[in-house]
């Protein structure tokens, strides 16, 4: 291994400790290898011998002298013999001197050497400092080296390790994408690639420097190409799931499809035959009805002229036995009771005819004569313009001449009594005198209900106030209206906020009898529905009058005009048909059910098929509901839980959602849509009294898409038509995920479908009293009118509509 070897070479360079001792002690102690240091020896020894050569003589000689002179006596002979030895020791002494002095200068020769060995030898330590400094020098870079050598060796390692783990990830990455993708193979040949550049790292592995930089390369490299391919499985994923997803709805759809295709198939089939046999029977039924529809035309054209002749004949009798007077081509009738001018023609109006109009002199004698020379009023007047004579235009003629003027009496006409502005027929003579239209009348003094002060929360008596007015007269073309039903209606408390001002009289509908015309549109007794307030009587040129259905039944209550077959039966139908187009089937939820919207809504819809839930708030107004032919209903004040109870009523969902109640009821709602279900906003009775915002908050949704409540307030709205802001729910994530459709509407957006729409409503009305209906044809909630002493209804008392 290549660790090895760098390791074996750093440590045979490496000095040991034990060695670097062993140099000093080889300069101290190999002294026999030196001839300078043996010579030293050799001199020290000697000098060791001759000390102890001269301390034994002398112990020895002092102890022979004092032998002696003890034994002097006794050993004088060998007085010669120690003096001999003497000289011997001399002799020997003399020569070890001798030795010493050379042992000495042989010393000294060995010291200059060793001086010069010391010199030497301290020119070496010196040499061996530097050299161990060196030594020191090179240690430290090799250990630096090593440092850098173990540095990089880890990060080789951190790096081979993370290789290792990318080449181990890229692996299963590998292979999701493979499985995913058709570019396997692409993948498969970049894997391929890749693992010859591994082995080309490896190969390269030895050298650090570059492996690092080949290993860092294709380290970045590989996490960039798992991160693309990271990047790509993750985009296949989300688009498989995508894909999977659509996949499976349309799937859906197309077996939808296919089964409702086959289905259209089959009817279409089961038609085409039905209608080939229906053809060939049309064809021969087209022939028998030309034939017949040629002979009903001559004998329609037949008996039209009979019917013409005899009804003719008919008025002609009828008229003559009830004092009517043909001269030439009008008839003429004399009334006996007596009344003003204006009263007069009042009744003639009742009559269907007008004043009389004088076209020719021979008229005017035929008058003169009939009546028994009376006074008669003519249908002349200058009451536009004064001095300005002109016939009266009650449209039962076209516009007349004015011969007639050319008969005035002398001096006539005169204005004698200021406001005569009406002409008369002398009983006396032919001639025509002028006089005030409203003698013998009264002026009308009408009631009416005002807005005192705008409301704050719920209406209050105090809020109204009761005045008095005198109507003028009514003109030509004009009307006097008398309240025969008044309308209180939940729309009025938003709208008096923006439409009108204290003061005000109070806005709404009525059926109102015409009991004054000038206006042949609107006879007298006939009855209209007008937007006059509340008031007891009021005079308007009959722009704005709705005649109320011709051939009214009379079982069916009039006051049905402001109901069931009014403005809410309008716009119940149009909520239902125009709004939430519902369909046979369908099923339906309506609140405030009970009311007069809410119970056309529901009726029209069993009609027309559909399965209906209805909510009231109490319990007569549910059986009532039920006998109306409901299928589900509840009192959702009493109701445990309001959610629980729309779900157990329609389990599956609600098509069609026709909204009158708004807030909270509306949030909890929401949720049970069904998927394209549609929602009709035509009202919100809940929050027009409100004072203070309502929360509303959604419930966590069955889909679990919303996992929070959603709440929030929107401003004031600019139109002011509610006078506290509104809290939530934001409701868009049903409207998105369910797809529905909801749709504010006033029901007069439709104005021009009114008189059919009335005729729709009227003809399910009649089925229903006839019973020649299907059962659940229309009933209506009447009205209940409290009256006061004031004459007038009361307008709090009035304010909540109910059945009878
Ligand atoms: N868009 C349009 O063109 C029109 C819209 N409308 C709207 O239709 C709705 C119904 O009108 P209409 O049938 O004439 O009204 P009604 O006066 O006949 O009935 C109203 C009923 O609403 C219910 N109600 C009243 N207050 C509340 C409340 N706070 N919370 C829940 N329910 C309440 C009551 O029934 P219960 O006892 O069952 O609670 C009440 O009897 C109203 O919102 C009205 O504004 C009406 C006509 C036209
Ligand atoms: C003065 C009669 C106006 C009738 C308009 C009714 C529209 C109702 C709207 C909401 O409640």
């Amino acid at each position: 291994m290549q660790t090895m070897d760098i390791d074996k070479d750093t440590y045979a360079n490496k000095p040991r400790k034990k060695d670097y001792i062993g140099v000093t002690f080889s300069a101290n102690f190999q002294w026999w290898k030196r001839p300078s240091g043996v010579a030293a020896v050799c001199l020290g020894l000697l000098c060791v011998l001759l000390l102890a050569g001269i301390i034994g003589l002398s112990v020895y000689y002092n102890r022979i002298i004092g032998h002696y002179y003890s034994a002097e006596r006794f050993q004088t002979s060998s007085l010669n013999n120690l003096t001999k030895e003497r000289d011997q020791l001399k002799t020997s002494y003399n020569t070890l001197t001798k030795e010493r002095d050379e042992l000495q200068t042989r010393y000294n020769t060995l010291t200059k050497e060793r001086d010069q060995l010391q010199t030497r030898y301290n020119t070496l330590t010196k040499e061996s400092d530097q050299l161990q400094n060196r030594y020191n020098n090179l240690t430290k870079e090799r250990d630096q080296l090593q440092t850098r050598y173990n540095t990089l060796t880890k990060g080789r390692d951190q790096l081979q390790t993370r290789y290792n783990n990318l080449t181990k990830e890229r692996d299963p990455l590998q292979n999701s994408y493979n499985t995913l993708t058709k570019e396997r193979d692409q993948l498969q040949t970049s894997y391929n690639n890749q693992t010859k550049e591994r082995d080309q790292l490896q190969t390269r592995y030895n050298t650090l420097t570059k492996e690092k930089d080949q290993l860092r390369t294709s380290s970045n490299t590989l996490t960039k190409e798992r991160d693309q391919l990271q990047t790509s499985s993750n985009t296949l994923t989300k688009e498989r799931d995508q894909l999977q997803t659509s996949y499976h709805t349309l799937t859906k759809e197309k077996d939808q499809l296919q089964t409702s295709y086959n289905t259209l198939t089959k009817e279409r089939d089961q038609l085409q035959t039905s209608y080939h046999t229906l053809t060939k029977e049309k064809d021969q039924l087209q022939t028998s009805y030309n034939t017949l529809t040629k002979e009903r035309d001559q004998l329609q054209t037949g008996y039209n002229t009979l019917t013409k002749e005899r009804d003719h004949l008919k008025e002609e009798l009828n008229k003559q036995s009830s004092g009517w007077q043909k001269f030439e081509s009008s008839w003429y009738y004399l009334s006996t009771e007596k009344k003003s001018w204006t009263e007069s023609r009042q009744d003639c109006l009742k009559r269907g005819a007008h004043l009389v109009i004088i076209n020719s002199k021979k008229e005017q004698e035929f008058i003169h004569e009939w009546s028994g020379c009376l006074d008669i009023y003519l249908g002349f007047h200058d009451t536009n313009t004064e001095g300005v004579w002109e016939w009266i235009n009650d449209g039962a003629l076209g516009q007349s001449s004015a011969p007639g003027t050319t008969y005035w009496r002398d001096g006539e006409p005169n204005d004698a009594d200021q406001g005569e502005d009406c002409a008369q027929l002398s009983k006396k003579s032919l001639q025509i005198y002028c006089l005030r239209p409203e003698e013998q009348s009264t002026m009308v003094v009408s009631k009416a209900w005002t807005l005192h002060q705008h409301f704050q929360g719920f209406p209050k008596a105090s809020d109204f106030h009761l005045r008095e007015e005198t109507l003028p007269q009514p003109r030509d073309g004009q009307v006097l209206l008398e309240a025969v039903f008044l309308s209180v209606d939940p729309y009025m408390r938003p709208y008096s906020q923006t439409m009108m001002k204290e003061g005000d009289v109070m806005i709404g509908s009525q059926v109102a009898k015409v009991i004054q015309s000038y206006n042949p549109s609107f006879p007298v007794g006939c009855h209209v529905v007008s937007d006059c307030g509340w008031r007891s009587h009021w005079v308007c040129d009959g722009a704005e009058l709705t005649p109320v259905l011709p051939d009214w039944p009379q079982d069916i209550p009039l006051s049905l005009a402001l109901g069931a077959i009014g403005m809410p039966g309008l716009t119940a139908l149009y909520g239902l048909e125009e709004v939430c187009e519902i369909k046979k089937g369908e099923t339906l939820l309506v609140n405030a059910a009970a009311g007069a919207v809410g119970s056309v809504v529901g009726q029209i819809a069993k009609i027309k098929g559909c399965r209906v839930v209805g909510c009231a708030g109490t319990d007569t107004k549910v059986s009532y509901l039920k006998q109306l032919g409901f299928d589900q209903v509840f009192n959702y004040k009493t109701v445990t839980s309001l959610e629980e109870s729309l779900r157990e009523a329609a389990p599956h969902g609600y098509d069609c959602y026709f909204e009158n109640v708004g807030g909270k009821f509306s949030s909890v709602v929401m949720p049970q849509m069904r998927e394209y279900g549609r929602i009709a906003v035509c009202g919100s009775i809940s929050m027009y009294n409100d004072t203070t915002p309502q929360t509303g908050i959604l419930s966590t949704p069955q889909t679990g898409k919303l996992s929070t409540p959603q709440t929030g307030i929107l401003s004031t709205p600019q139109t002011g038509l509610l006078s506290t802001p509104q809290t939530g729910p934001y409701v868009h994530t049903y409207m998105i995920f369910k797809q529905l459709r909801m749709e504010g509407f006033l029901c007069a957006r439709w104005k021009h479908k009114h008189q059919q729409s009335l005729r729709r409503l009227m003809a399910w009305m009649t089925e229903h009293i006839t019973g020649t209906g299907p059962t659940t044809s229309l009933r209506g909630p009447h009205l209940v009118i409290t009256a006061t002493v004031s004459g007038m209804p009361d307008p709090v008392k009035t304010g909540t509509r109910t059945h009878t």
